[in-house]
């Protein structure tokens, strides 16, 4: 056993994620202490309900507090685990953890998107270490690879699928025929929607991941608010069948892209081709591909949420700043020197599938390829179906700018002979 002072930790939030922390930390003490070379102590878990079932945790009952702020201020605690989620209060109780010098260990992706500049700042001030690979893609070691092993390369595109909850959604409604509603309901029950689902199907979750990965890829603050965001919610078992059709699937994609002085950060439901590698990503697992110039493609591929995946990557930071202390050491800190200005979705190069409810008459085909041609929007492939009064057009485009695409749709629109836009899909990788 080691005889070096105890490294002292306060836990706020055991829930899914702070449970299984809890876990991990007891089932795995002596092992921890021999790669730290000091014993990690479990000092003060602040939740809201004390007294609330958390199932046979191996803890003791007194280390329980509603007072989270008392807990951070005392002067026995070294680290601090923030594993509740959402702005405030938690903003208030990490930025007064750093400022006092202790390190924070965060998995909250929503406060790192909203509000990460005035915690990196914070951090800077009380010299602080922030660690929070856990807020980005669950299990998966994709932080850390960013920050520090490819600080030698240029990154110039992160591309993947970050929200477990919806690719649990979608993989089911792809391979099973299961509704939304029913999926959604099964993926909260196995702990991996948010206390809100709405930030998982509308998107808000990938976004405020995409922002943190483009954060640390391209060396610029990127925040939520700077990320195009369209959730999944519109995607029907219609577009599901169509993507199938076209030997393609649909899945949630974050893909953050870097030109010569400025970035594109956006999140929203995308066809593409089964033989896409991130096709094959099903259940609530997730993957990223990192482009780089020197080292080419990388992919990252692991449990994207879920409470003991999550709590391995919390654990992961447990020992790094542990050691950091041990060491008197810091974290690298926030590099965002680059200073790249975020470029909206419209300048974007992106594909379109669009499905069209038409009056089945002469000249329909004519009329909205005359509206494409207007805009300057090629057409890849066209798929006509249906009888008298109940036909449908099926286009697929090439790429062009996001705003010229989004313009041709909302002309499409306004055609008589348009009865109504029945959906309208970005197209990724080869598909259609
Ligand atoms: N679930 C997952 O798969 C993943 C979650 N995350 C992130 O981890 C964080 C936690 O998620 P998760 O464990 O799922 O959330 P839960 O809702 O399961 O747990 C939240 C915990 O925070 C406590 N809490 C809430 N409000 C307060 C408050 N005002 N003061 C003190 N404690 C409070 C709750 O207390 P009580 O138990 O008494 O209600 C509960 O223990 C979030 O930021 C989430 O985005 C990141 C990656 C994956
Ligand atoms: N709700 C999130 C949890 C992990 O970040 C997800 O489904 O990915």
């Amino acid at each position: 056993m080691s005889s070096a002072k105890p490294i002292r930790l306060a836990l706020l939030g055991c829930g899914t994620v702070g449970t299984e922390v809890v876990r991990l930390l007891h089932d795995q003490a002596d092992d921890l202490t021999a790669r730290i070379g000091a014993p990690l102590e479990l000092v003060g878990i602040a939740v809201r309900r004390p007294g609330r079932q958390r199932g046979d945790l191996p803890v003791d009952p007194e280390l329980f507090t509603t007072d989270a702020l008392g807990l951070i201020k005392r002067d026995d605690v070294d680290v601090v685990i923030e594993v509740v989620g959402g702005i405030e209060p938690a903003r208030t109780w990490l930025t007064e953890a750093l400022r006092a010098g202790k390190s924070v260990i965060t998995a909250n992706k929503a406060l790192l998107a909203e509000d990460g500049g005035a915690l990196h700042d914070a951090a800077a001030e009380g010299n602080a270490d922030l660690y929070y690979e856990a807020s980005v893609a669950g299990a998966i070691p994709l932080l850390r690879p960013l920050r520090e092993s490819l600080h030698g390369d240029r990154v110039t595109a992160v591309t993947g699928i970050v929200n477990g909850t919806t690719n649990f959604i979608l993989s089911s409604m792809a391979s099973t025929g299961a509704g939304f509603n029913e999926a959604l309901e099964e993926a909260t029950e196995l702990g991996y929607a948010e206390a809100d689902p709405t930030a998982d199907v509308e998107g808000f979750d990938a976004a405020a991941k995409a922002a943190i990965l483009a954060s640390l890829a391209f060396h610029t603050r990127v925040t939520a608010a700077d990320v195009f965001r369209e959730g999944m919610t519109g995607v029907t078992a219609g577009d599901m069948a169509s993507a199938k059709e076209m030997g393609c699937t649909i899945k949630l994609l974050c893909i953050a892209q870097r030109g010569a002085d400025s970035v594109s950060v956006r999140v929203h439901p995308a066809m593409i081709p089964l033989t896409h590698p991130l096709a094959g990503v099903g259940d609530a697992f997730n993957a990223v591909f990192v482009e780089t110039e020197a080292a080419g493609p990388l992919m990252f591929y692991g449990r994207g949420a879920g409470g003991r995946p999550t709590a391995s990557a919390v654990l992961g930071d447990i020992v790094a700043a542990a050691r950091n202390k041990l060491t008197g050491t810091r974290a690298p800190s926030e590099s965002n020197y680059a200073k790249l200005a975020v470029r909206p979705i419209g300048e974007s190069l992106t594909r379109y599938h669009i499905s069209l409810d038409v009056a089945e008459r002469p000249g329909v085909l004519a009329s909205v390829a005359g509206v494409f041609a207007d805009h300057e929007v090629s057409i890849a492939t066209v798929r006509q179906s249906g009888r008298e009064d109940d036909a449908k057009l099926v286009i697929v485009t090439h790429s062009a700018p996001d705003a010229a695409l989004a313009a041709t749709v909302e002309a499409l629109s306004r055609l008589d002979i348009v009865r109504s836009i029945a959906s309208v899909l970005r197209v990724e990788g080869g598909a259609g």
